[in-house]
């Protein structure tokens, strides 16, 4: 077998012991998900397994997609055939064809974050209760974690500290909540993406035939990031692999980053204990980084107690210095980021894809995208709201799930008047009570809406029901592309988008346009079979953030360090390293927070194959307000050997690092003064006059009278070439003698 010469020995054992259980823990870039690869491709090729008994899970769907690529290539089309997936997704599949074991039908909806939340909104007031107390974002990760872990409502009620903290004194109708909050979802034949593998689990419990039946069809199967599964996903690999025994876990204890979701690192130590005849692999060499992002990312994980031992090493050469950069604002980073990703892309001939760009929270990327876009470059967000979270899309997706299932209320309450067809909030709160209260199925409700609604109300509802009834019959005959274009048009939607002519408008019209272009897409793509609406919705269903914006190829990424895991680019930026932004302001509480951002922070730097950037910004907008922002600890932790100081302040020496760290700059270089943007004994920052706008400063000369947005008014004393930067040596009235770097510096020309 040819492939197996491209893999180490450590790497080619794991590869090569196809049975029995086998756990992998190695350091980042260790090669761990290419031996999964290359595994498959073994067990397919040389040991002759049919690809329908194998099942692989993966983290996200784009990793299992790559992963199907990769495999394609070592063995060919037989690939496809196995099963691969995000635990998500292949279990979603299995539960359409159980459903009926749980008492769900098999189009069963799956509801969103925001279903949920507008699910849990609705309960909340119907129960009376303080929409303060129980906001829907804390209600539904409290619900998640119960579901994690495998505790339902009913175990819940019972006792409300089964989740062993002090929440339940401050929440005491949250058992009440999650009870209620299952029987409309059950009611709406849906579930939440939790329900997926909670279910899943029941379905194993409670029903032998359906868990043996799984148990033969996948013999060999393997997990990828296993150190971020939680306790449910955790019992239903076990309980698919009871029988054969053949699984294989690969996983990094120091890259656990999903705590907070309910992943449990406890699950690497309890595999050793749930299969005594375990035989684990170390992987020790890295193959993606140089020395110094190798060396930088020890560093940093050295410093948290609870870790496995392991030591990462690699061949590859040193490379460059970690480069540090100070800016002294969110949008000087982000000026900053980009103009060096511009030089480095025309000075090393690398595409805009060989950057990522790595952030703690989305609301980050604003200031980044901006900058990125007066520099022309390309760039596509992962997460953040895509397009599937965008109203227009959102609204016709309702239409399409309620025809699929008219059971399904948070759709049904996106649609019924909408477009506006004169049923009132006090009507729709009618027809929900009438439900509710006399158990009834939703649509047998509307549908003999005239028992309890009169005039108006009652054949308002009445033609939704004649309009739903016959896009039902039309999705039958036709498949989802036609049946979605027709219900488009139909339900009016199309025509209400289209008479809007503002450019929001026409961009909501065009946004639907694309999604029944996906539509085609799929009915046109000879793999997938069922080319039914309901079959779409599934797929879409699942469709995570991280798999977005497929469309443009060469473009820098830009996204959270969390999505970032497993992923690898030549060059990466981590921004916004401060204190109370990496690390959260919300994750300083414990020693065991505190780890898990580092771990993160682990996770950023081992994406850097080539080069490795760390940002932070002196000022930061957060919360509509004008923020001073500190340093992260987290880059006073790593060993300065591997430092430099951004080359545009010329200080390249590691002992100046400290002190650098804290001095604040606005593209100026070469402190003659402390500056005082940071401390407030000092003169005051200057606020622009209403006119300000930057000059053209190609004609910049000695002598002349600037305004500068923060230092305020001053004279140019110097002008200066080095390379192809030029800087201005300025004497301001109230911050004295400053060198500003002409690329980045804003001066209004007075004179
Ligand atoms: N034996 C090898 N020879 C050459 N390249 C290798 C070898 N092993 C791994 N690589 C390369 O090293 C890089 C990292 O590998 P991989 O992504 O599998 O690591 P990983 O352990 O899964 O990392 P992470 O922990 O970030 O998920 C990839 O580009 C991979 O192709
Ligand atoms: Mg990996």
């Amino acid at each position: 077998m040819e492939y197996l010469s491209s893999l180490n020995p450590p790497q080619r054992e794991a590869v090569e012991r196809t049975q029995g259980p086998l756990m992998i823990i190695a350091g980042a870039g260790s090669g761990k998900t290419r031996v999964l690869t290359y595994r498959i491709a073994h067990l397919i090729q040389a040991k002759g397994v049919d690809p329908f008994h194998i099942l692989s899970l993966t983290f996200t769907n784009k990793a299992a997609n790559e992963m199907k690529q990769r495999i394609e290539k070592l063995i060919g089309l037989e690939a496809r055939n196995t099963w691969m997936g995000t635990f998500h997704s292949v279990f979603a599949k299995i539960l359409r064809v159980e459903a009926h074991k749980l008492g769900y039908p098999s189009n069963f909806t799956i509801y969103d974050t925001d279903d949920s939340k507008s699910l849990i909104r609705s309960i909340v007031k119907e129960l009376k209760l303080d929409d303060k107390v129980y906001k829907p974002n804390t209600v539904l990760s409290r619900i998640s974690g119960a579901k994690n872990r495998l505790i339902s409502w009913e175990q819940y009620v019972n006792d409300p500290y089964i989740l062993a903290d002090d929440e339940a004194a401050m929440k005491p109708k949250m058992g009440q909540i999650y009870k209620t909050y299952q029987s409309r979802l059950f009611r709406s034949s849906a579930m939440d993406f939790d329900d997926l593998l909670f279910n899943t689990n029941i379905l194993f419990r409670d029903h032998p035939d359906a868990l043996n039946k799984y148990q033969q069809r996948f013999k060999y199967v393997m997990v990828d990031e296993f150190q971020d599964t939680n306790l449910s996903q955790y019992l239903i690999t076990k309980k698919i692999a009871a029988v054969h025994q053949n699984i294989c876990v690969v996983g990094d204890d120091a890259q656990s980053i999903y705590a907070f979701r309910g992943a449990n690192i406890q699950n690497i130590l309890n595999f050793e204990k749930d299969y005594p005849d375990l035989f684990v692999v170390k992987l020790e060499q890295n193959y993606r980084s140089t020395k110094n992002i190798v060396n930088t990312a020890n560093s940093i994980i050295e410093k948290n107690k609870s870790q496995l031992k392991k030591n990462v090493w690699t061949h590859n050469e040193s490379g460059d210095l970690i480069e540090l950069m100070k800016a002294s604002s969110d949008n000087e980073e982000g000026r900053m980021v980009a103009t060096t990703i511009f030089e480095q892309k025309n000075n090393k001939q690398l595409h805009n894809s060989d950057f990522a760009i790595l952030y703690r929270t989305n609301s980050q990327s604003r200031a980044m995208e901006e900058a990125l876009r007066k520099l022309n470059i390309t760039y596509r967000i992962v997460g953040g709201l895509s397009f599937y979270q965008r109203k227009e899309i959102k609204d016709l997706m309702a239409y399409l799930r309620y025809v699929v299932n008219e059971e399904d209320e948070e759709a049904f309450k996106r649609i019924i008047n909408y477009p506006k067809r004169g049923i009132g909030n006090n009507t729709v709160e009618k027809v929900m009570v009438a439900a509710y209260e006399h158990d009834i199925p939703l649509w047998e409700v509307i549908n003999n809406s005239s028992s309890f609604l009169s005039g108006r109300a009652a054949n308002s509802v009445e033609d939704f029901c004649t309009m739903i009834r016959s896009f039902k019959i039309e999705t039958e005959r036709k498949d989802a592309f036609e049946a979605a274009s027709s219900i488009a048009k139909q339900s009016g939607l199309l025509r209400e988008l289209y008479e809007d002519k503002t450019i929001e408008g026409l961009n909501r019209y065009e946004n639907v346009q694309e999604l029944l272009n996906a539509i085609k897409e799929y009915v046109d793509n000879p793999e997938n079979e069922d080319k039914s609406l309901g079959a779409f919705l599934q797929e879409i269903a699942l469709l995570t953030d991280e798999d977005q914006n497929k469309d443009t190829n060469d473009a820098v990424t830009l996204m959270t360090i969390h999505s970032s895991k497993g992923l690898e680019f030549r060059h990466v930026f981590v921004v916004g390293m401060e204190e109370d932004l990496f690390p959260s302001q919300m994750m300083m509480q414990s020693r065991e927070d505190l780890e898990e951002e580092r771990r993160l922070f682990y996770v950023a730097c081992t994406r850097a194959m080539e080069k490795l950037y760390l940002s932070y910004a002196l000022t930061r907008y957060r919360y509509g307000r004008l923020l001073n922002c500190e340093p992260s600890r987290f880059l006073e932790e790593i060993d300065p050997s591997y430092i430099k100081v951004n080359k545009r302040t010329g200080s390249n020496v590691s002992s100046s690092f400290r002190e650098s760290l804290s001095e604040g700059n606005n593209g100026f270089i070469g402190l003659k003064k402390k500056p005082a943007l940071r401390s407030s004994t000092t003169a005051k920052v200057h606020t622009p006059s209403p006119d300000f706008k930057p000059s053209n400063t190609n004609n910049l000369q000695k002598g002349m009278k600037i305004e500068h947005p923060k230092f305020g008014f001053g004279k140019v004393t110097g002008i200066e070439t080095e390379g192809t930067n030029k800087k201005a040596h300025i004497h301001f009235d109230n911050f004295g003698e400053k060198t500003l770097l002409l690329s980045f510096a804003k001066l209004r020309i007075l004179d």
